[in-house]
C-alpha cells in the first residue's frame, strides 16, 4: 500500500532520531498528531444559494509553545496534508529556535472561482468555526497557499467579534494596517536569500550564477527579486501553466508585471525566451533550483534530470525522500524546507510579539533580526551536517529534534502518568 504524505514525512524523524540518544516516549509523542478538527463550512453565495467546504485544523505539538501555521485554500487539501505540514511546522519552529509547536489548516476549495465577497465570507466561516481552537496562547494562523494578508485581515476582524476585544496576536501575516509586521510579505523568500548568500562559499555559488524558481507566487516572486538585485542571473521561472525559459537570463521586472497581469507566457517568443510545460523547470540547466510551489514536485520520475548543484526549498516538502536520496548520490545540496523557508514564520513570530508588546520595529530591524536568525540557525545546522557526514536535512531534523526532546523531557513526568 502506499504511504501517506504523513507517513513518508516521519521517515525524516525516524532518520534523525539514529543520531541522537532519544528516550522512546520523544518519538512516540512526535509520531502522531495531537489534535486535528474537521469542519464543513456553510458560506452563501452571491447567487443566493449555499455551497459547503471541508477544513481543517491540526495542533500537531505544542510541547514547545502555542502552534503556528498557515492556512491553506486549494482544491486538492486534505486532512494527511494538512497534519503533514503540521508536522512540518513543529520541526521548523525548533529549528528556529522559536517558541511555538507546530500547526496547519486548510479549506478544500478552489479561490479562484470564488468572487471577493464569497471569499470574505469563507474566511468568515473559517475563524467562525476554529475560533475555540486557536488564540494568541493557543493556536496562531497565518497565510499560506492561495491566502493572503487580506483574507488574514478578515480572519482577524471575525476574531475580534467573537471574543468581543481587539486581539492582533491571533493570527499573523495582517495588512500593516491593523497590526501587520513590516518585511512580513517577503520573509520566506528573504530568510531563504539570507541563508544562501550566508553559505554562498560553501555551497560554490555567487552572484552571477545561475537560478531558476518553480512556482510563482509569494515565495518565488519575493526570491527572485531578491537574487537579481544582487547579481544572480534568474534564468527560468514557472508557474502551474508554463515554464519561462531564457538561458541569458529573464529580465526579472518584465516577468514580474507580465504575472501581475496574468499573462507571464504572452512574453515568449521575444528576446530569447522560451515557453515550455511547467515540468521542464525541473531539468533547466542552472546552479541553484528553487522549488516554491508545492509538494512533491521533484521525485523519483524527474530527481534524474536535476542539472542544479544547489536546491533552495522555499516551498515545504516540494522534494520526495525517494528524490532526495537521488539528489544525494548526485551531491546536490538541499537545503531543505524547515530551514530554508523558516523566515516566513520567523518574520511572523516576529509580528506576533510586536502585536504583543504594542511596539512596532522598523523594516530595518526586522531584516536585521532575520538575517541573524537564518545566519545563527543555519551555520549551526551547516557544520552539524558536515561533522556528522549527514545531508543538511538529515542535519536541520537533528538540530531541532534535540531541542523538542530536551523540551518533552522538560515537561516532567505529568503525561506520563495521564492517560
Ligand atoms: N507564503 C509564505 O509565507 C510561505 C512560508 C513558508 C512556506 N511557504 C511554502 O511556499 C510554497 C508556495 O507558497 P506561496 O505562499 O508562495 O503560495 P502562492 O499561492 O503565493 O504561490 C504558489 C505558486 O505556485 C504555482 N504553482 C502551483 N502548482 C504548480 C506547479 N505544478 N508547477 C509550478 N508552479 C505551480 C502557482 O501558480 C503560484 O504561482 C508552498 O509550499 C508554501 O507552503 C510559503
Amino acid at each position: 500500500m502506499e504511504k501517506s504524505q504523513l507517513e513518508q514525512a516521519l521517515t525524516r524523524l525516524d532518520d534523525a532520531a539514529r543520531y541522537l540518544d532519544l528516550d522512546a516516549d520523544v518519538l512516540e509523542k512526535l509520531k502522531y498528531p495531537r489534535e486535528t478538527t474537521k469542519m464543513r463550512l456553510m458560506v452563501r453565495m452571491d447567487d443566493g444559494s449555499r455551497k459547503s467546504f471541508m477544513a481543517w485544523r491540526c495542533r500537531y505539538d505544542d510541547t514547545r509553545g502555542p502552534t503556528k501555521g498557515g492556512i491553506r485554500f486549494h482544491p486538492q487539501a486534505s486532512m494527511d496534508e494538512v497534519e503533514t505540514l503540521a508536522f512540518w511546522m513543529t520541526f521548523k519552529c525548533a529549528v528556529m529556535n522559536l517558541p511555538y509547536g507546530g500547526g496547519k489548516g486548510a479549506v478544500q476549495v478552489d479561490p479562484h472561482l470564488l468572487s471577493k465577497a464569497e471569499l470574505e465570507r469563507l474566511s468568515r466561516a473559517y475563524m467562525q468555526a476554529f475560533a475555540n481552537i486557536v488564540g494568541p496562547d493557543r493556536d496562531i494562523p497565518a497565510p499560506d497557499v492561495y491566502t493572503n494578508a487580506m483574507i488574514m485581515g478578515w480572519m482577524a476582524d471575525e476574531y475580534a467579534s467573537i471574543v468581543g476585544r481587539n486581539s492582533p496576536a491571533v493570527i499573523t501575516g495582517k495588512p500593516i494596517s491593523l497590526g501587520g509586521s513590516l518585511g512580513r510579505d517577503d520573509a520566506t523568500a528573504r530568510g531563504g536569500f539570507y541563508l544562501v548568500r550566508h553559505l554562498e562559499k560553501e555551497l560554490g555559488v555567487a552572484p552571477g550564477s545561475t537560478v531558476a524558481i518553480q512556482g510563482f507566487g509569494n515565495a518565488g516572486t519575493h526570491m527572485a527579486r531578491l537574487m537579481a538585485d544582487v547579481g544572480y542571473k534568474v534564468v527560468a521561472v514557472s508557474d502551474s501553466r508554463a515554464t519561462l525559459y531564457c538561458p541569458d537570463g529573464l529580465d526579472v521586472e518584465a516577468v514580474l508585471e507580465a504575472k501581475a497581469a496574468n499573462r507571464l507566457t504572452s512574453l515568449a517568443g521575444s528576446n530569447g525566451i522560451e515557453a515550455l510545460p511547467p515540468d521542464y523547470i525541473v531539468s533547466v540547466p542552472c546552479d541553484v533550483l528553487v522549488p516554491a510551489a508545492m509538494e512533491d514536485l521533484i521525485n523519483e520520475s524527474n530527481a534524474d534530470e536535476v542539472k542544479a548543484r544547489v536546491v533552495v526549498e522555499l516551498a515545504n516538502g516540494p522534494i520526495t525522500p525517494e528524490a532526495d536520496a537521488i539528489l544525494f548520490k548526485k551531491n546536490i545540496v538541499v537545503l531543505p524546507d524547515i530551514l530554508a523557508n523558516a523566515g516566513g514564520v520567523t518574520v511572523s513570530y516576529y509580528e506576533w510579539v510586536q502585536n504583543r508588546q504594542g511596539f512596532y520595529w522598523t523594516v530595518g530591524e526586522i531584516h536585521q533580526r532575520l538575517k541573524s536568525n537564518m545566519e545563527v540557525e543555519g551555520r549551526a545546522i551547516w557544520n552539524l551536517a558536515r561533522d556528522k557526514n549527514i545531508s543538511v536535512r538529515s542535519a536541520a531534523y537533528v538540530h531541532a529534534l534535540g531541542r523538542l526532546a530536551e523540551a518533552i523531557e522538560a515537561h516532567g513526568t505529568q503525561q506520563y502518568f495521564a492517560s
